[in-house]
C-alpha cells in the first residue's frame, strides 16, 4: 500500500509518516491541498489519511474529489474535534474509517490493516467478476447490473442480444420463465443499440389499471377526462429515440392491443381527447414468462400484435438447464452480499455447491440471489455451510402435507429463530427474509410455540 498523510499539523505528519516508513509502507506526507494533489497526481496512492479540518478548506470538499478522480483509493479520516456530524458526512461520501485524534499508533495499525483487508477483498471480488462476466466493464455500469454465466446458452442469449443491439429498429420479444434475467437481457439490447443515449423506460403491463392505461400508453389533453390537469406525454412519445420495455406482455387487455398496434406500426400516437398525430421513434423491447401463443389461440393476444413484436426472438433457458452458471452466480452474489452486509470474512464451504447444483431453482437467478441475501443475514459465524442453505427443507416442504417430519420441524423452528434473532424480532423484517406473509409467520410461530420476543426480553 502506498499511503499520502494530509494535515496542516507538520509534527502530526511528520510523526505518522516515520510509524508508515517503519511499519513497511510506502508514505508521502503533504501539509498542504496543493502539495498533496500534486503527489496524488503523480503518485499510484491507495490509502489518504485525511485531516477533515485543515483551515480554509473543507476536508469533506477534497474526500468528494478524491473519490470522484480516484473512485478505488481508501480513505480514513481523522479529526480533533470528535465532530461526529463531519465524520458521518464524511463515512456517507466514502471515507472507510475515522479516527479521533490523539490516537494511539496501535489504533492506525488496526484501521489499516481493515482497509488493506477490505482493499483486498475489492480486488478479488472485481477479478472473479471479470472472470465470469460475459459484458464489458463499461456496459455493466451503463445497465447498471452484472451479467454472470458461462454456459453456452446463456452466451448464445448474449450473443443475440448484442446483435439485437445492432439492429436499433427491430422490435425484440424475450421470453423465459420468472427471474431468468430477461429486464438484463433488455438493458444490454438497448445499452448496446445507437438508441443508448435516449430513454429505456421499463413498464409492467398488469402494473397499470385499466382506464388510466389508455392515457399513460398515449399520454392525454389538458381536460379531456375528470383530473386531467395539464397535457401529458404517453410512454410513446417519452421513448422518442429511445426504448419502450414492456414487461409481462401477455397481460396486456385484448382492448388496447389493437391501438397499441397501430402505433407500433406507424410509430405515430394521438394523444386521448386530441386529434393531432405526432410522430414518434421509439423500439420496443417486450417480455413474457408464459406460452404467448396459447394466449393466441385462446383469443387473449392479438397475433397481429404478437408478429409486429417478435420480429427477433430471444428465450434464456432456466437456470436448471444450464446447471454450470449455478457456481459463478453463487459467488458472484456471496462477493456482492458479504460487502453490503460487512461481513467481509465470510467463506463458502464447498458443500453447498453439491447440494444447489442437484437443485432445480423454479425461481431462476431471482431465488439464487434471494437465497444467497438471507444466507448471508443470518450466518452467524465466518463459514456459510449447508444449513444456510436449506435446499433440503425446500424440498421436504412439498411432502410436508403427507409426512410430519421430525426433522423438518426443527429445520423450520431453527430459521424462524434465527430470522427473529438477526431482525430483532421484527416480524415483518422476519417474514420478508424467510420469503413468506406476516400471517403466516404468524401461524407457523403458534403451531411451534415460539416466542415473539427473546428469552431475556421475557
Ligand atoms: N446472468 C445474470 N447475472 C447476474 N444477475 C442476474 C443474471 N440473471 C438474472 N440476474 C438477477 O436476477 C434477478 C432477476 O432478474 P430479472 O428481473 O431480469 O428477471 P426477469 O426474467 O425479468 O423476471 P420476471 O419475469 O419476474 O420479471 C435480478 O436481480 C437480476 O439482476
Amino acid at each position: 500500500m502506498e499511503v499520502l498523510i494530509l494535515d496542516d499539523e507538520i509534527g502530526f505528519t511528520e510523526e505518522l509518516f516515520e510509524f508508515f516508513k517503519n511499519s513497511g509502507y510506502k508514505a508521502y506526507e503533504a501539509n498542504t491541498v496543493k502539495k498533496a494533489r500534486e503527489i496524488l497526481s503523480s503518485q499510484k496512492i491507495d490509502l489518504l489519511i485525511l485531516d477533515v479540518r485543515i483551515p480554509g478548506v473543507s476536508g469533506l470538499d477534497i474526500l468528494k474529489e478524491v473519490k470522484i478522480k480516484f473512485p478505488k483509493m481508501e480513505v480514513i479520516v481523522v479529526s480533533a474535534h470528535g465532530d461526529m456530524d463531519t465524520v458521518i458526512k464524511a463515512i456517507r461520501f466514502g471515507a472507510f474509517d475515522y479516527l479521533r485524534k490523539p490516537f494511539r499508533h496501535l489504533d492506525m495499525q488496526i484501521a489499516i490493516q481493515r482497509t488493506q483487508k477490505f482493499h483486498e477483498l475489492n480486488q478479488k471480488i472485481n477479478h472473479l467478476e471479470e472472470k465470469n462476466s460475459l459484458i464489458s466493464k463499461s456496459l455493466k455500469e451503463k445497465i447498471d447490473r452484472q451479467f454472470i454465466g458461462v454456459s453456452p446458452q446463456i452466451q448464445k442469449v448474449l450473443k443475440q442480444s448484442l446483435l439485437a443491439g445492432n439492429y436499433a429498429d427491430a422490435n425484440v420479444l424475450i421470453t423465459g420463465e420468472s427471474g431468468t434475467g430477461k429486464e438484463n437481457i433488455a438493458r444490454i439490447i438497448h445499452h448496446s443499440s445507437s438508441r443508448r443515449d435516449h430513454e429505456l423506460l421499463a413498464v409492467n403491463s398488469n402494473a397499470i389499471t385499466g382506464s388510466l392505461l389508455e392515457s399513460e400508453f398515449f399520454g392525454h389533453k389538458k381536460g379531456s377526462f375528470t383530473g386531467a390537469n395539464a397535457d401529458k406525454i404517453g410512454y410513446f412519445e417519452f421513448c422518442d429515440k429511445g426504448t419502450l420495455f414492456l414487461d409481462e406482455i401477455a397481460d396486456m387487455p385484448f382492448n388496447l392491443q389493437a391501438k397499441l398496434l397501430r402505433s407500433i406500426e406507424e410509430k405515430v400516437v394521438i394523444r386521448v381527447g386530441d386529434t393531432k398525430p405526432i410522430h414518434t421513434d421509439f423500439r420496443i423491447i417486450s417480455a413474457t414468462n408464459v406460452n404467448i401463443e396459447e394466449n393466441v389461440n385462446k383469443k387473449k393476444f392479438r397475433l397481429d400484435l404478437l408478429h409486429r413484436l417478435n420480429t427477433l426472438h430471444i428465450h434464456i433457458p432456466p437456470l436448471r438447464e444450464r446447471r454450470s452458471d449455478i457456481k459463478p452466480l453463487l459467488i458472484y452474489f456471496i462477493n456482492s452480499f458479504k460487502i453490503k452486509f460487512n461481513k467481509p470474512n465470510l467463506k463458502i464451504d464447498n458443500i453447498i455447491f453439491k447440494g444447489l447444483m442437484k437443485y432445480n431453482f423454479p425461481g431462476n437467478v431471482r431465488e439464487l440471489r434471494n437465497m444467497v441475501e438471507r444466507a448471508v443475514i443470518l450466518c452467524e459465524g465466518e463459514l456459510l455451510g449447508a444449513d444456510d442453505f436449506p435446499i433440503e427443507s425446500k424440498k421436504a416442504s412439498e411432502i410436508e402435507n403427507n409426512s410430519d417430519s421430525l426433522n423438518l420441524k426443527s429445520v423450520e423452528v431453527n430459521l424462524i429463530k434465527k430470522a427473529l434473532k438477526a431482525t430483532k424480532y421484527n416480524q415483518k423484517s422476519t417474514a420478508e427474509i424467510l420469503g413468506i406473509s406476516r400471517d403466516a409467520l404468524i401461524r407457523k410461530m403458534k403451531k411451534h410455540e415460539i416466542n415473539k420476543h427473546s428469552q431475556e426480553e421475557s
